[in-house]
C-alpha cells in the first residue's frame, strides 16, 4: 500500500487457525467486523470496571498507571507485521499482555484474505506460535483519524511505536518523505494517546543516535545527535521531541529503547525478517549468498582499527529484543519513570568475518565474499554497554551468536520466498544434523476479518 493510500479502518480479528471459523464472513446478516466492533466496545467496558493502583509521580502526586494482576493490560503495537514489531508481539501475548496491532504494510508483507481484506501473514503465524490471538487493522499513523477511531473503538493502556521507514540510502535521497512519515507519525501517535489518557510509549530508537563513538562500549550517557543519514536524524529528533514532552507534561511514562543491530529470528522458523524493500543489512545478505539467491557478499571495508579489519557492531537476537519490551511495559506498570533510555545489545563487539564465519559453521554452508572499500558512512565498532537495562529492567540478552545465525537460517531456509510463500513448509534442516523443525505452513486465509 502506498503511504498516501487511506487505511481501510476495519479491524481484523487474527483467531488461530484451530480455532478459526470456517467462511464466516457474514453471520445472520451482520457482518463479522460489526460483531467484533461489538466485542470490542463490551470488552472496553468490561475493562474500564476493573480498578487501578496508584503509582505516584516523584513529587508525590498520585497516577494511576499500575494494573491490579486481574486487569487485561491493551498495548497498542504500530509496524506490528514487521520484523521486530512481530517478534515482540509473540512476546507480549506470551507475556498474558492484550495486543492491538497496526501496520500500513510500507515495509510488511500483506496478502489479500478470502473476503478481500488485507491481513498481516506474519500476524497469523503469531498466533500459532503462541495460540493466542490479536486484534490488527490496517492504519497508517499519518492519518489521524482512523487512529483517534481506534483509540475510541479500544482502551489503550500502552503504546510500543515501532512504525517508521528505514531505509538508510533511501532517507538520503528522499528526505521529506522520511521526516514527514516518522515525525508526523510519532506526533500523531502522541497527539491521540494524550488526547485518550494514555501516557505509558515504549519508543523504538537505535544506536545510530550515537553517531560515530567516543568511547566503547558506548552507554546511555554518550553524545546523541552527530547522525549521518535522514533516517537516523528522525530517530533523533523523535528522541528529543520525546524528552521535551515528558519535561513540560508530567503524565507521560516513556521508556526509549536504543537497539543495536537485531538479527535472527524467532526460534520456530516461522517468522523473521522479510523486507519489502531492497535491503542492505549484512545477516540478511550472508544469508541470501547462502540459500543460493545472490552470487557473493561484499565485505565493505578491511582496514578499520579491529581485530581483523572488518567492521565491528553488536548483534542482538530478535528474540531477546522483543524481551527487552516486554521488560520496559512492566517497568512502565511499577513505576513512574516520566522518560527514561536503555540500550538493548549484548555488549558484545562482532566483526564482519566472525559473523560470516560463524554463520558458516552454524549453518554448514559456504558463503563466497569480495572486500571492498569501505562503505561511506560506516564506522569502525560499535557496541552496547547495557548495565542499566540489566540493573534497572531486569534484563539481559540470552541467545548467544551461534544461535542468531542458526535462527536466521531456519527461518530463511523454511520460507525461502519469505511470507510470499504459500507453500507447506516441512524441513528446516540445521547444519545436516537432521533436526527437523515444527512445521509452520499457513495457506494464506487464515484469520477472519
Ligand atoms: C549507517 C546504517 O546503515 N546504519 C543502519 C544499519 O547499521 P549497520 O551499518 O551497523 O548494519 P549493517 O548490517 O548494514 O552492517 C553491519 C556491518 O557489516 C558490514 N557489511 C554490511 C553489508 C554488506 O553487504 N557487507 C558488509 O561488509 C558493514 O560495513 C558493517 O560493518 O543497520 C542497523 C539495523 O541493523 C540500523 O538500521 C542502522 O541505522
Amino acid at each position: 500500500m502506498r503511504m498516501s493510500e487511506r487505511p481501510e479502518a476495519r479491524i481484523q480479528r487474527h483467531l488461530p487457525t484451530a480455532d478459526r471459523p470456517a467462511a464466516s464472513a457474514r453471520s445472520g446478516g451482520i457482518s463479522v467486523t460489526c460483531v467484533r466492533l461489538l466485542f470490542i466496545f463490551l470488552s472496553v467496558s468490561l475493562s474500564r470496571v476493573a480498578g487501578k493502583e496508584q503509582a505516584k509521580f516523584p513529587d508525590g502526586d498520585n497516577f494511576d498507571t499500575k494494573l491490579s494482576a486481574d486487569m487485561a493490560h491493551t498495548v497498542f503495537v504500530t509496524g506490528g507485521a514487521g520484523y521486530i514489531g512481530s517478534h515482540c508481539i509473540v512476546s507480549l501475548l506470551e507475556a498474558g499482555y492484550e495486543v492491538v496491532a497496526i501496520d500500513n504494510f510500507a515495509n510488511s508483507v500483506s496478502e489479500r484474505g478470502a473476503d478481500g481484506l488485507s491481513r498481516a501473514p506474519a500476524l497469523d503465524r503469531v498466533q500459532q506460535i503462541t495460540g493466542k490471538e490479536l486484534t490488527f487493522v490496517q492504519c497508517d499513523l499519518l492519518d489521524i483519524d482512523a487512529l483517534r477511531n481506534i483509540f475510541k473503538l479500544k482502551k489503550i493502556d500502552s503504546v510500543i511505536h515501532f512504525a517508521a521507514i528505514k531505509a538508510v540510502g533511501e532517507s538520503m535521497e528522499q528526505p521529506f518523505l522520511y521526516y514527514r512519515n516518522n515525525m508526523m507519525g510519532a506526533i500523531n501517535l502522541l497527539e491521540v494517546m494524550k488526547e485518550n489518557g494514555c501516557y505509558n510509549l515504549v519508543f523504538s530508537s537505535s544506536c545510530t543516535v550515537y553517531g560515530s563513538p567516543e568511547f566503547l562500549p558506548i552507554n546511555e550517557d554518550h553524545p546523541t545527535g552527530k547522525v549521518t543519514n535522514v533516517y537516523g536524524r528522525t530517530k533523533y529528533f523523535i528522541e528529543e521531541m520525546l524528552k521535551d514532552v515528558a519535561v513540560a507534561e508530567k503524565q507521560w511514562n516513556i521508556i526509549m529503547l536504543r537497539y543495536f543491530n537485531p538479527v535472527g529470528a524467532h526460534p520456530s522458523g516461522s517468522i523473521g525478517e522479510d523486507p519489502t524493500k531492497p535491503f542492505t543489512n549484512l545477516m540478511p545478505y550472508i544469508a541470501q549468498v547462502a540459500i543460493g539467491s545472490k552470487p557473493k557478499l561484499t565485505i565493505f571495508g578491511t582496514d578499520y582499527n579491529t581485530e581483523d579489519g572488518t567492521g565491528v557492531r553488536d548483534y542482538i537476537h530478535i528474540m531477546d529484543l522483543a524481551s527487552g519490551h516486554v521488560a520496559a511495559l512492566k517497568k512502565l506498570q511499577e513505576e513512574h519513570l516520566r522518560m527514561k533510555i536503555y540500550n538493548l545489545g549484548t555488549g558484545e563487539g562482532v566483526s564482519v568475518l566472525r559473523l560470516l564465519k560463524t554463520f558458516e559453521k552454524v549453518t554448514g554452508t559456504k558463503v563466497s565474499y569480495e572486500t571492498l572499500e569501505r562503505r561511506v558512512g560506516d564506522i569502525d565498532a560499535i557496541y552496547a554497554k547495557c548495565e542499566l537495562a540489566e540493573k534497572e529492567l531486569g534484563w539481559k540478552s540470552q541467545y548467544n551468536l551461534e544461535q542468531m545465525c542458526e535462527d536466521f537460517w531456519r527461518w530463511q531456509t523454511m520460507n525461502p520466498d519469505g511470507y510470499r510463500s504459500n507453500k507447506t513448509i516441512t524441513n528446516g534442516k540445521i547444519n545436516g544434523e537432521g533436526k527437523h523443525i515444527a512445521t509452520a505452513a499457513t495457506n494464506g486465509t487464515n484469520g477472519v476479518h
